[in-house]
């Protein structure tokens, strides 16, 4: 489905519930774009998706999410002008009714992949109409419901109440989730009655007044209609070909060679063509005669092609063929169609070609080898004088290659006829509209990369900040811009110092170089052992790497995580074997403040007693060794953790400490 559409919900989601609803529903959706582009087609699941996660989020039903997107179809299409179009429609609601189809019908160019739904106004009264919508996707009923109402609302300032009387195929009412929608081409088909004041519509239609001129009009001779519309058809009762225009019967000679030409006149109208839309319409006389304002699209069966059959069956004297008195040429010309559908009968691309050129999901035209089907789009007019249903079409023709696709010359296409300059102006809105989408394409492109861009610098910002304050600490305060302070009843402080790194102070370049090399070795593998949320890296000072266990993240087990990751990077550092190098840590535990301090380069510090108490732990340690202050060694030794006595330290600003060595976690 085209983005335009995705673009509204976005735009509006983000205005009536926020950006941070619209976030929320782009994970859960797993929706990676940050916009959509008009002109680009997304999977036509991302609609209920995006309108089941929106009533998860916010606790409204499906039916309503669906139904407020098409609300905001509405409201967000008069960005692009299209509000004009409405409202050019017709003085009448009604009169937009009918006319969505043709809406789309022009927007062709503009949305040349477009499956647009059909809409047929079944039944008219003076509190309303029954609108008949058919469509190659489920889920979107209650979509349509929303446009319907809001077009009403905005435009002619009525307050229409839309439901569904029967539908088909369509999962109806308050779906939660989002509809599977079937891989398959599949018809939804669902009526709709629409109540609202159609009175002066309704009057409009009663006393329309012929002008006088008109009441003594001639009875119209239908070889004037088959001339003007040299595509047009004429059906009876049993829906059979009883007249038709020159140049459908020359395409349908030229798309079904070695057929008796004659055989056209008398056929029923499904066995030469198939009715694309409205889809799924039983193509009879006494539902036809009721669907004078829905706009047909007849597609001209083919059984192949054959220029050379064509020319011969041109000349066939009409009046005297049996089949048989054809001159040499043409039974020459004929014999060679037969030919041609013997040795093609095979071959994929030809009967792809010739079986089912229109797309029956997407109402569009497959690429095909050779000719190409004839569309013909038109309405049904019941002509009393000869009790008959005349369509007056004409061909729907994209652009000249598809004209020539045909097999047609523009001086086919009648002259009064819209035809013609629909090509011509297709063609060029087509290479206008071509490289304005290019263009489009370009900037958004430009757009997602610099989008792109400015993600990766914010992740890059994002991480420099966590390395100085704890990422809950940096949102805590991106939030609500307040100063962060906090004391903690319970943290394990560790002190690891890096010995026997000659004093990268000293004057020797290569020795320092190499300190400070072997330093950001042993920090580096330090830093990999730093698991958060349950250790947090603090700040390294000179060769002293400080960590802390229960702070930001409050962690009853702070203890035994500081001492599991002091065995782990003593015994890690080891196995570097760095020649000379040994590291020594301190643990201890206790109550700390802690917060963000300083402007420029904000760092988060621990202040208090416990921290001063760690250090010294460390600064009193032996190589290779973890001290642990009692408080942390009896903590740690009821859960299983094996500390040794080292007896009473002294310890500066401290005095006599009892310490332990801890030498192994728990079995
Ligand atoms: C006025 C300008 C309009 C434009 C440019 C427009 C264009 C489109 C486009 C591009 C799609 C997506 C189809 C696809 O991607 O295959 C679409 C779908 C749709 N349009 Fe329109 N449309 C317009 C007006 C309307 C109106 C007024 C209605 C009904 C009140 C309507 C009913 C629908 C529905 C129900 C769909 C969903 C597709 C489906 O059900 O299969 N459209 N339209
Ligand atoms: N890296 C680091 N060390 C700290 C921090 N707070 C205290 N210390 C160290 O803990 C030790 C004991 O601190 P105090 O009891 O305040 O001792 P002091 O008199 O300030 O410093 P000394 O000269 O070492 O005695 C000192 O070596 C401090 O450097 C800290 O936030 N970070």
């Amino acid at each position: 489905m085209y983005g335009m559409l995705y673009e509204s919900v976005q735009h509006y989601i983000q205005e009536e519930y926020g950006m941070e609803t619209w976030a929320k529903i782009c994970q859960i959706v797993d929706c990676k774009h940050t916009s959509f582009k008009t002109h680009q087609i997304y999977p036509d699941k991302l609609m209920p998706d995006i309108a089941a996660a929106l009533s998860a989020c916010t606790g409204e039903s499906f039916d309503f999410c669906m139904n407020f997107f098409g609300k905001c179809f509405v409201r967000f299409f008069s960005n692009f002008g299209y509000d004009k179009m409405i409202r050019s429609t017709g003085r009448y609601f009604c009169d937009f009714l009918q006319s969505i189809d043709n809406i789309h019908l022009q927007m062709r160019f503009t949305y040349p992949k477009m499956k647009s739904p059909s809409m047929q106004l079944t039944n008219m009264d003076d509190d309303g109409a029954v609108i008949l919508y058919r469509s190659g996707r489920t889920g979107m009923s209650k979509y349509l419901i929303g446009q319907m109402t809001e077009v009403a609302r905005e435009f002619y300032g009525l307050e229409v109440s839309a439901y569904v009387i029967e539908s088909q195929n369509d999962i109806c009412g308050g779906t939660a989730g989002p509809i599977k929608l079937t891989d398959g081409p599949l018809t939804v088909i669902v009526k709709y009655r629409l109540d609202f004041d159609n009175r002066d519509y309704m009057a409009k239609r009663v006393n329309i007044v012929a002008h006088p001129s008109q009441l003594k009009m001639p009875a119209v001779d239908l070889n004037v209609f088959l001339e003007l519309f040299p595509f047009t058809i004429v059906l009876n009762h049993d829906m059979k070909i009883t007249l038709a225009g020159e140049k459908i019967i020359e395409t349908w000679i030229l798309h079904n060679p070695g057929v008796n030409p004659k055989a056209f006149i008398g056929t029923h109208v499904m066995d030469a063509f198939k009715c694309r839309r409205p889809k799924d319409t039983k193509i009879e006389w006494d539902t036809i005669i009721k669907m004078r304002t829905v706009l047909f699209e007849f597609e001209l069966i083919r059984t192949g092609h054959n220029r050379a059959a064509y020319d011969a069956a041109l000349n066939i004297d009409y009046e005297n063929y049996d089949g048989e008195s054809l001159n040499e040429a043409q039974t020459m010309a004929v014999e060679k169609a037969h030919e041609f559908e013997k040795t093609h009968e095979h071959d994929e691309e030809a009967a792809a070609a010739s079986k089912d050129e229109i797309d029956p999901a997407t109402g569009q035209r497959r690429p095909s080898v050779g000719l190409r089907s004839i569309l013909l789009k038109g309405q049904m007019f019941y002509i009393k004088d000869v009790d008959s249903l005349i369509f007056l079409c004409s061909p729907l023709i994209e652009n000249l290659d598809e004209l020539h696709g045909i097999g047609l010359y523009l001086n086919d296409l009648n002259p009064h006829g819209l035809s013609r300059e629909l090509v011509m102006a297709g063609w060029q809105h087509c290479s206008k509209l071509e490289m304005m989408f290019e263009k489009e394409e370009q900037r958004s492109d430009e757009l997602e990369k610099s989008l792109e861009l400015a993600d990766s610098w914010k992740r890059q910002g994002d991480e420099l900040l966590y390395s100085m304050i704890p990422r809950p600490i940096a949102e805590r305060m991106r939030m609500s811009q307040e100063h962060v302070c906090q004391s903690f009843e319970e943290v394990s402080v560790i002190f690891i110092e890096v010995m026997n790194i000659c004093d990268s102070g000293s004057n020797n370049i290569q020795e320092a170089m190499q300190a400070v090399n072997t330093l950001n070795k042993v920090f580096s593998a330090l830093d990999e052992e730093i698991i958060s949320p349950f250790v947090y890296k603090v700040e390294t000072v000179g060769m002293v790497y400080m960590a802390v266990s229960g702070a930001p993240d409050i962690n009853p087990l702070h203890a035994e995580h500081a001492c599991d990751l002091a065995l782990r990077v003593t015994k890690k550092v080891k196995a570097h074997n760095l020649p000379d190098v040994a590291i020594r840590v301190g643990i201890n535990s206790g109550p700390v403040v802690a917060g963000v301090v300083g402007l420029k380069v904000p760092r988060y510090c621990l202040f208090g007693d416990t921290v001063n108490t760690a250090s010294r732990m460390e600064s009193s340690c032996d190589p290779w060794k973890i001290q642990l202050s009692n408080f942390t060694a009896l903590k740690v030794r009821e859960v299983g953790y094996k500390v040794e006595p080292r007896g009473f330290v002294k310890v500066k600003g401290k005095g006599d400490m009892e310490t332990y060595w801890l030498l192994e976690g728990p079995e």
